[in-house]
C-alpha cells in the first residue's frame, strides 16, 4: 500500500544515513557515568551535550602526594590541582570545582564532601587499596564512581608486614633506640625465633597470601582464616584455612590482612584476646580499627599478647600520649605499608589510568561501587547499552501521567546461556531511560539500582533462550511496564502492559515492536507513533505536513495487523515538530491516535 507514498516521501526528503562508523554508543557510555565536565547539573542529561562538554578539560583534585608518573598521566587529560593537607572545610569548598578527586588513606571523603560537590564530582580515585576513608553509600547515592588501585602496593604491604614481624621478634626498634642512647643491652633484647612457629594470616587476600608465601620461606607453619577465600588457592601455597577460633588458639603470631568492615571492626577485643595463646605476637598492617586498641593495651599488660607491631591505628596519626604507641612491647610505624618508591609509582599510574578512564566514560576495571565489566564484554554490549536506555526512555514516555511507574519487566532474548550474558549494565541503562524523563534525578551506572529502589521502581529481568548462533549477545530486548495506562493505547500488549521491543541492526538500535504492532525504525532523534486505518497515502500525508515545517524524516515504517485494518506508523524525525505541526497530524481523519516521543 504505502509504496507510492513512501517513494514520494523519500524523493523529497534526504534520508539520514545511519552508518556503524557513527555509532552513538560511546556517547551513551559517557552518560552512563555522567562523565560530562564543567556543565550545570541538569545539562548532563543530554547525551550529545556530554560529548560537547568533554572539550572543556575536567579538573582533578589530587589531595595527597601522588607519584610523578601518575601526575603526568593526569596532566595529559585534565587540569590537575595538587592541594595537600586540606581541612574538611577547605575540601568541601574546593570540591564543587572538581570532577574527580584522588586521595590516599589520609583524606576523609565524607558524605559532606559529596553533598558539597553540587553534583559535579563524578569520580573518587583511591590511590591504594582500603576505601574505608570514602563514604561509599554517599558516593553511590550521588552517582559518583569510586575506583581504587588494588594491586600496585600489595607486595609493599606484604614486605612491610614481614619487616614488622621480624623486627618485632628480634626487638630491632627497641634495641636500636637503646644502642643509639649509648646503652649496650644484649640481655634485655633477646628475641624469639620464627622458624617452626605458627603464623595465622587473618584475611587471605592479596596481601595476606603474599605474607603467607614469604613466611613459609622463613620456615614458619602458616595457617589462614578467611571466610571468603577459596581453599584451593590456600592449598596451592601450602596454607591450611582454619576457623577464626582455631586461628586464635593455635597461633604464635597473628598477622592481620582483612579490610575494615562492619564485620571486622574491633574483631580483636577482650573476648578474642582471651582465646589466644599466652604470649602471642600480633602484626597489623591492615587497619587500626580491626583491633580494639584499649583491649590490646590490657592484653599487653596482662602478658596475653607478648608484643605487637602496628602500622595502622584507629585514629591516624594516633594521639601523642597513646598508651598503645608508647607501650614498650609495641613497635610502630606511621602507616608505611604502601610507602615504597616502587609501590607509589605503581599506585600513581594505576589510579591515574583508572580516573582518566572513568572521566572518559570507560567502565573501570577497579570500580568499587559499580559493576566491573571487562573491556571485551563492554565492546560487544555497547550498542545494546544505547538500545536499553532508549527503550526505557521510550516506554516511560508512553505512560499516561508518567509518575506511577512501579513495576517493569525486562526480557532479554539471546541464544547465549543465561550465565554468559552480563545484564547489569543494560539494566542500569534501562533504569536511566525510565527515570530521567520523569524526574530531575541524574542516573548513571553507579546509582541506577539505588535510585530505582529509592523510587520504589521494581525491575525484574527475564531471559528467553533462543536457538541459533550465540555469536550475537542479544537478539532483542523487551521492556514492559505493568499497571499503568498509556498515552498511546496501541502500545499496550494483550495482557495490559506497555510493551516496546528493540534490537540492534548493523550496530544501530532499532525499535521493532510497539504493543503488538511490528515496526522497524532506527532509534535516533525523535519518534512519532501514529495509529491509523491502513490505507494508501497516509505516509505521504504525514510526510508532507512534516516537510512543510522542514522537519527531516529519517525513517518510516508501518506495522499492521492485516491489510486495510489497523496499523501503527513509526516515523523517525531529526527535529522536533512544533505543536501546530503535531496538531495537523492529529487532525488527519484516518489517524486514531498519535504520540511524539523524544529518544
Ligand atoms: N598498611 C598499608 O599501607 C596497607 C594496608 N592495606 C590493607 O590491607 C588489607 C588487605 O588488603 P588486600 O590484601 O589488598 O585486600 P584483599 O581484598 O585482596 O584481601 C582482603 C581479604 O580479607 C578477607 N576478609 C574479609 N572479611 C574477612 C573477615 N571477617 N575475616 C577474615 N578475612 C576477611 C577477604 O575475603 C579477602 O580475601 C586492607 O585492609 C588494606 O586496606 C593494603 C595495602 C597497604
Ligand atoms: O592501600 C591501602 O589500603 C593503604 O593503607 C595504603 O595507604 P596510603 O596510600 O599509604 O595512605
Amino acid at each position: 500500500m504505502a509504496a507510492t507514498g513512501l517513494s514520494n516521501l523519500l524523493s523529497t526528503k534526504s534520508l539520514k544515513k545511519s552508518s556503524p562508523s557513527s555509532l552513538p554508543w560511546r556517547v551513551s557510555l559517557l552518560s552512563a557515568f555522567g562523565a560530562s565536565v564543567a556543565v550545570p547539573r541538569r545539562s548532563k542529561r543530554s547525551a550529545s551535550f556530554v560529548v560537547a562538554a568533554m572539550d572543556a578539560k575536567p579538573t582533578v583534585l589530587v589531595a595527597e602526594k601522588l607519584g610523578e608518573a601518575g601526575l603526568d598521566l593526569l596532566k595529559g587529560f585534565a587540569n590537575v590541582d595538587c592541594s595537600y593537607n586540606l581541612s574538611q572545610e577547605e575540601l568541601c569548598t574546593k570540591i564543587s570545582l572538581c570532577d574527580a578527586i584522588i586521595v590516599r588513606s589520609g583524606t576523609k571523603v565524607s558524605r559532606e564532601v559529596f553533598e558539597s560537590s553540587g553534583g559535579r564530582l563524578k569520580v573518587v580515585g583511591r590511590a591504594g587499596v582500603g576505601i574505608d576513608n570514602v563514604d561509599l553509600s554517599a558516593a553511590t547515592e550521588h552517582g559518583c564512581l569510586v575506583v581504587n588501585a588494588p594491586t600496585a602496593n600489595t607486595v609493599a604491604a606484604a614486605e612491610h608486614g614481614i619487616a614488622l614481624l621480624t623486627a618485632m621478634a628480634r626487638n630491632i626498634a627497641q634495641a636500636d633506640a637503646s644502642t643509639k642512647s649509648g646503652k649496650w643491652q644484649r640481655n634485655k633484647y633477646v628475641g624469639v625465633s620464627l622458624v617452626g612457629k605458627t603464623l595465622a594470616v587473618m584475611g587471605f587476600g592479596k596481601v595476606g597470601s603474599e605474607v603467607a608465601r614469604r613466611a613459609k620461606g622463613l620456615g614458619m607453619h602458616v595457617i589462614a582464616h578467611d571466610p571468603y577465600a577459596p581453599a584451593d588457592r590456600a592449598r596451592a601455597i601450602g596454607v591450611e584455612l582454619v576457623t577464626f577460633d582455631e586461628a586464635l588458639s593455635t597461633a604464635d603470631f597473628l598477622s592481620l590482612h582483612m579490610p575494615l568492615t562492619a564485620a571486622t571492626s574491633k574483631v580483636l577485643n577482650d573476648e578474642t584476646f582471651a582465646k589466644m595463646k599466652k604470649g602471642v605476637r600480633i602484626v597489623n598492617v591492615a587497619r587500626g580499627g580491626v583491633i580494639d586498641e584499649e583491649a590490646l593495651v590490657r592484653a599487653l599488660d596482662a602478658g596475653i599478647v607478648a608484643q605487637a607491631a602496628l602500622d595502622v591505628f584507629t585514629e591516624e596519626p594516633p594521639p601523642k600520649d597513646s598508651k598503645l604507641v608508647q607501650h614498650e612491647n609495641v613497635t610502630v610505624t606511621p602507616h608505611l605499608g604502601a610507602s615504597t618508591m616502587e609501590a607509589q609509582e605503581g599506585v600513581a599510574i594505576e589510579i591515574a589510568e583508572a580516573v582518566v578512564g572513568a572521566l572518559k566514560g570507560e567502565l573501570a576495571a577497579t570500580a568499587v561501587n559499580a559493576p566491573m565489566v571487562p573491556a571485551e564484554v563492554l565492546s560487544e554490549l555497547a550498542p545494546f547499552v544505547v538500545l536499553s536506555e532508549k527503550l526505557g526512555r521510550l516506554a516511560v514516555q508512553l505512560v499516561a501521567g508518567g509518575s506511577g511507574v512501579k513495576s517493569v519487566k525486562v526480557t532479554y532474548a539471546s541464544a547465549r546461556a543465561p550465565d554468559d550474558l552480563d545484564t547489569r549494565l543494560l539494566r542500569a541503562m534501562i533504569t536511566k531511560g525510565l527515570i530521567e524523563p520523569i524526574s530531575s534525578v541524574f542516573v548513571n551506572l553507579v546509582n541506577a539500582d539505588f535510585t530505582a529502589k529509592q523510587r520504589g521502581l521494581r525491575i525484574t529481568e527475564e531471559r528467553t533462550v533462543l536457538d541459533g548462533s550465540p555469536e550475537n549477545p542479544l537478539e532483542f530486548i523487551q521492556v514492559q511496564i505493568a499497571n499503568v495506562e498509556s498515552r498511546f493505547a496501541s502500545a499496550m500488549s494483550d495482557s495490559g502492559e506497555i510493551k516496546v521491543e528493540g534490537k540492534v541492526k548493523d550496530g544501530i538500535p532499532h525499535l521493532t515492536k510497539v504493543g503488538s504492532f511490528e515496526v522497524d525504525v532506527s532509534m535516533e532523534g525523535s519518534l512519532i507513533l501514529c495509529k491509523q486505518v491502513d490505507q494508501p497515502g497516509m505516509i505521504g500525508k504525514v510526510g508532507s505536513i512534516l516537510g512543510e515545517e522542514n522537519v527531516n524524516v529519517s525513517f518510516m515504517t508501518v506495522g499492521r495487523i492485516a491489510p486495510r485494518k489497523q496499523a501503527v506508523m513509526a516515523i523517525g524525525v531529526d527535529d522536533q515538530p512544533s505543536k501546530e505541526t503535531l496538531k495537523k497530524i492529529g487532525e488527519i481523519p484516518a489517524i486514531e491516535e498519535f504520540v511524539f516521543l523524544k529518544l
